[in-house]
């Protein structure tokens, strides 16, 4: 089973996959960008103020590609519970509103269509939905994206993905305080399993 934690920056994801990591210590605890060659290319364009969206994009994809190949298809075959800090959809509703002014018709479905053919779909994705004021202030805003206007715009788009596939997604309130989001967690993940 291939379990996602999704959200803004700030809002609690890795605390999260850290307890679950302690909880479930059998499972695959893996993240993107990732800690490669490629995910360091990933951070280069994170603290590049001019990185170009649509390269960026690419990088991010690149990514994903090697981090499916050489860690989350690998894990799922042998039986594992994978659980990624971020994956597939963070690209979809970050670049979808990084490419907003960017000549594509519709960034979500162009970036949804890009993965479509060779991703492997999450089972289940935990959304940790917080506004994007406390996401920005949580998160200390040290890059380009943590940024309340940005992150108000992420946060759109991740509507957008939990409109169109609703029965993918679990909402963790994530403004109460840690023990309760853990435990609303913790809730949510004994159902899935
Ligand atoms: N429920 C909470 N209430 C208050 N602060 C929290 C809560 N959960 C996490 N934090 C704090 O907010 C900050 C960001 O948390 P965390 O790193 O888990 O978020 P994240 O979603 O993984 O962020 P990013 O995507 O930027 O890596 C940390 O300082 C963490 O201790
Ligand atoms: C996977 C992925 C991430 N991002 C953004 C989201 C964050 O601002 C940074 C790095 O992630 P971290 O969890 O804070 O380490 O990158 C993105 O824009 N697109 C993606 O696909």
């Amino acid at each position: 089973m291939l379990l996602t934690l999704e959200g803004l920056d700030g809002s609690g994801k890795t605390t999260a996959w850290r307890a679950l990591r302690d909880r479930y210590p059998s499972a695959v605890f893996t993240r993107e960008p990732t800690d490669s060659w490629y995910g360091d290319a990933v951070y280069r364009s994170i603290d590049d103020d001019n990185a170009d969206p649509l390269a960026e994009l690419f990088l991010y994809t690149a990514d994903h590609a090697d981090h499916l190949s050489r860690v989350v298809r690998p894990a799922l075959d042998e039986g594992s519970l994978v659980v990624s800090d971020r994956y597939s959809d963070s690209r979809i509703a970050y670049q979808a509103a990084t490419l907003a002014d960017s000549p594509l018709a519709d960034p979500f479905e162009y970036v949804r269509d890009l993965h479509a053919p060779f991703s492997r779909s999450p089972d289940a994705t935990l959304f940790f939905d917080v506004d994007p004021e406390t996401a920005a202030e949580r998160s200390g805003e040290t890059n380009k994206f943590e940024r309340a206007d940005y992150l108000r715009d992420v946060r759109a788009q991740y509507e957008r993905l939990i409109d169109a596939d609703p029965e993918r997604f679990v909402r963790i309130d994530a403004t109460q305080t840690r023990e309760t989001v853990l435990d609303d967690v913790f809730a949510a993940v004994d159902r899935l399993r």
